[in-house]
């Protein structure tokens, strides 16, 4: 076979091979964390108190002899992913430990991102991959989602109880852990504000974790019917049905959560004068909005931090029509949407807090 120019050694060569492998082969990583997940690994090794040998694992999850040297396997590529570690318990025996990654994914910690994870390994959204390709030589369908599914990613949930619980329940899970950190780092967002509706607010976490911290203000989430239906409020927290094109509650400040890198610039920019309207009318001098999103930065931030922003970007082209943003492209969109001045905190790991003033 001849070389092509640029690899012009059999190293490189074969170097090269060895990249395509990893890349190719890259969905066994999250195809072996669903199974670790569904099979209750992280549980199980927690459960166990100490580090867990192969057959006390085999014993904790009733996998049965014939299936310990799979088990094995499968743990081998969770140790080298980091999901989990091995320490020696003796002269040959090694035994499986939690690390802070398996922590994070145990099913009954209040913080438990598993559900997030279970939800974005569903065939709803990996199969979705398959039809990228179709979707870029189609000129009607605005995303491969609505390709395959013939109905947008809410339209489908609407219609689908079972993918519609399982995406709740996924976003609910980071809205719960990103809710806790919001209130602990942010205090100084939410001061002096008598009202907050958080629009498109999901299930309600972030508005719980902000009505518990301040039972002084009045929180309101507004989702879609099929997303509030049936649930319960509290003293200060009370669910709202609707939609964000037609109209939002009036409020001292909106709330905008992983919202706005769903949706393309046009749609943004209704959502937005539409959370100008609402603080508008609720406080004299203007209110605000705050915004948990991305702010990226593809060619400054760390290798690992610019890959995860690339997944999402891609995820919210698949998926949905939107896209995560640069610093540029957020001014831009805020700019055309009427308001005047915006502050960014980038607190949140990779994502940020947006105030935006009008
Ligand atoms: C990615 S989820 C984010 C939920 C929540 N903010 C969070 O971060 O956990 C997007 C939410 O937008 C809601 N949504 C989509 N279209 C909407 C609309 N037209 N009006 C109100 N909510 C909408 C969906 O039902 C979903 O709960
Ligand atoms: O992580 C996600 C994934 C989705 C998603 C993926 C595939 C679909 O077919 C629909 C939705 O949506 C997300 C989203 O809307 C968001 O704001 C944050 C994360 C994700």
């Amino acid at each position: 076979m001849a070389l092509p120019n640029a690899v012009d050694s059999s190293q490189e060569l074969l170097n090269a091979q060895s990249h395509v492998w990893n890349l190719t082969f890259s969905f066994i990583n999250s195809m072996c964390l669903k199974s670790a997940l569904q099979l209750g690994i992280p549980d199980a090794i927690h459960k166990h108190n100490n580090p867990i040998t192969l057959s006390e694992l085999a014993d904790a999850l009733s996998i049965t002899k014939s299936k310990s040297h799979a088990l094995f396997r499968l743990m081998r590529v969770l140790v080298h992913s980091k999901i989990f570690d091995k320490v020696k318990t003796g002269e040959e025996e090694e035994a499986y430990v939690l690390t802070g990654t398996s922590r994070l994914l145990l099913r009954d910690e209040p913080l438990s991102f598993s559900p997030f994870t279970l939800s974005m390994v569903d065939p709803v959204v990996v199969d979705t991959f398959h039809h990228v390709t179709e979707w870029f030589r189609d000129e009607s369908s605005p995303t491969p989602f609505f390709l395959k599914n013939g109905a947008t990613a809410w339209e489908f949930a609407e219609k689908d109880r079972n993918w519609n619980q399982l995406f709740n329940g996924g976003m609910a899970s980071d809205a719960r852990f990103l809710g806790g950190v919001l209130v602990e780092k942010c205090k100084h967002v939410f001061e002096g504000l008598k009202t907050v509706v958080d629009v498109a607010g999901g299930t309600g976490a972030v508005a719980k974790a902000v009505s518990d911290a301040f039972p002084g203000l009045k929180c309101v989430v507004l989702d879609l019917p099929h997303v509030v239906a049936g649930l319960q409020g509290s003293e200060n927290l009370r669910f709202v049905s609707g939609d964000m094109f037609h109209s939002i509650p009036p409020a001292d400040a909106v709330i905008l959560k992983w919202i706005l890198h769903d949706w393309s610039d046009e749609d943004c920019i209704k959502i937005l004068k539409n959370c100008k309207e609402a603080i508008v009318a609720s406080k004299e001098n203007g209110g605000k909005v705050i915004i948990v999103d991305m702010v990226v930065d593809f060619e400054k931030q760390e290798e690992k931090a610019v890959e995860t922003q690339l997944f999402f970007d891609v995820l919210m082209m698949v998926g949905l029509t939107g896209k995560e943003r640069t610093e540029k492209e957020w001014a831009k969109l805020f700019h055309d949407s009427g308001f005047q001045n915006y502050k960014i905190t980038p607190i949140l790991g990779l994502r940020s807090v947006i105030e935006l003033f009008p």
